[in-house]
């Protein structure tokens, strides 16, 4: 249950929570309806993850009831970014996911799609965006009314303390890319250097984007994120996440949300 459920009056929906073990039953939860609602209207659930303490925050996910009303058969799982590294690397995060979720479910082998880990972060970049682009067509990626980009159903973030989202981090060019859906990074200023990250045109072209940030070391970032700010915050990457048609979620336990300016919010 959340502690709060508040909506900000341009940057999307906080589900502020008590704890980290209620964060991630509401996660679940939250996770779960999606699901259930996509493939009620689509008959699939395309869904992108990140790395980093997200994927421990979705572990309740592999536990009673999710593991068994959850249609883990129409789940479609992309990565929002990742790091250029094999796939049994400690730092990739595929592995991250496998341990953590995709092995505990009963989730198609052959509807997750991975990078190609063989070839360098633009090959890996490009091959990862004409896999998505073949996926569109056959619907199981919706495709944007507004724009020529995909529409996941759900894109999962976590945020770094710096601000940065999937592999966007501030100053990077990475922010700028306009043209595609998946770029590359080889100077990433968290380890290691080679991503490929979604771009903010494909973040934004989502039907659900849900940031997921936990602890106080990461609360300035938010309140930058989030509050009214003076003019250089507009260029800090979560700030920058505002989905065109869909809807923003933040996952924030009391720590992450202890800097908010709560005079902005009302009650949802
Ligand atoms: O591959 C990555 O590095 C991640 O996708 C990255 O964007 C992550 O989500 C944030 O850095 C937050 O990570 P933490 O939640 O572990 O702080």
């Amino acid at each position: 249950m959340a502690l709060s459920e508040v909506v900000h009056k341009d940057r999307g929906k906080l589900r502020i929570h008590e704890s980290l073990d209620e964060l991630s039953t509401d996660l679940a939860d939250y996770i779960a309806e999606l699901s259930e609602a996509s493939v009620k209207e689509r008959g699939v659930f395309s869904i992108a993850l990140s790395g980093g303490s997200l994927i421990g925050l979705m572990g309740k996910l592999c536990e009673a009831p999710y593991n068994r009303t959850v249609d883990w058969a129409k789940w479609y799982i992309f990565w929002a970014d990742e790091r250029v590294v094999a796939k049994n690397h400690t730092d990739s995060n595929y592995k991250l996911a496998k341990d953590g979720l995709l092995s505990k479910v009963p989730i198609i082998p052959s509807h997750v799609h991975s990078i190609n880990d063989a070839v360098s972060a633009e090959e890996a970049a490009s091959e990862y965006e004409f896999v998505i682009r073949q996926l569109v067509k056959t619907r199981m990626v919706s495709v944007s009314e507004v724009s020529d980009c995909p529409k996941f159903d759900l894109i999962l973030l976590g945020m770094g303390p710096d601000g940065h989202v999937a592999s966007l981090f501030p100053n990077h060019a990475v922010l700028n890319e306009k043209s595609e859906w998946v770029t590359f990074l080889t100077d990433s200023p968290k380890p290691p250097p080679e991503r490929i990250t979604f771009t903010l045109p494909a973040i934004n072209s989502a039907s659900n984007v849900a940031v997921v940030v936990a602890g106080e070391a990461k609360s300035e970032a938010v309140h930058l994120a989030i509050d009214d700010v003076e003019p250089d915050c507009p260029k800090l990457p979560a700030r920058m996440v505002q989905p065109t048609t869909g809807k923003l979620v933040w996952f924030l336990d009391k720590g992450a949300a202890s800097k908010l300016d709560g005079d902005q919010f009302y009650k949802s």
